[in-house]
């Protein structure tokens, strides 16, 4: 993904059951990407689509959507081909869920996605921010309109926002505000400087 502030609609929140529609209702509303949520009941307690729902949705919207797979799953290794083929493009996993991240690293890229790192609340970032202070950073969960300030001062550029989107009725305008707000704080890091 190119750097710049982009804004991911969390599918989860959507009407599943037009999952499609409710895709193509975001796109046309100015999300940059879609970020899906994918749970096994193992990682987390619950469990929602995998690579059979990304194969129907890049079949229904084509090439250009990109798909941000956030991977809540146990054993995150055993997805990695499934998702590629499906037309899955970034492929985040849990650093709590693997063992040995820098093989799924390799494979992730070998399997031409992106790799996106995850970490819950309770996993400090500090190792990660200042190791690669270039990557891009994405915030998940509980981001909206009052709460995106405090992610786009924290320097967050990719948000993942669900019901603030989903449920608005005027889901452009929250992510134009979402987009303002991160550029906004962008600028003036680089101002800053
Ligand atoms: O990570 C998630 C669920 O575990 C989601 O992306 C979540 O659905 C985001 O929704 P909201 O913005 O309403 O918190």
């Amino acid at each position: 993904m190119a750097s710049g502030c982009k804004i991911g609609p969390s599918i989860l929140n959507s009407d599943l059951a037009s999952l499609g529609a409710e895709c193509l209702r975001m796109l046309d509303s100015g999300a940059d990407y879609l970020h899906l949520d994918v749970m096994d009941g193992h990682f987390v307690p619950n469990i929602t689509f995998g690579h059979p729902v990304v194969e129907s949705l890049r079949k229904q919207l084509g090439q250009d959507p990109f798909f941000d797979m956030h991977m809540m799953v146990s054993r995150p290794e055993q997805w990695v081909k499934p998702m590629a083929v499906a037309g899955a493009n970034q492929y985040t996993f849990h650093l709590e869920a693997t063992e040995n991240p820098g093989a799924l690293i390799k494979d992730i890229r070998e399997n031409g996605m992106k790799v996106g790192l995850a970490i819950k609340p309770g996993t400090t970032v500090h190792w990660l921010r200042t190791q690669f202070p270039s990557l891009d950073i994405e915030v998940d969960g509980g981001v909206g309109p009052d709460t995106i300030h405090k992610c786009a001062e924290a320097g967050a550029n990719m948000i993942v926002s669900g019901s603030a989107i989903m449920r608005s009725e005027d889901p452009r305008s929250v992510i134009n505000l979402l987009r303002n707000v991160c550029s906004e704080a962008a600028q003036k890091r680089s101002l800053d400087r």
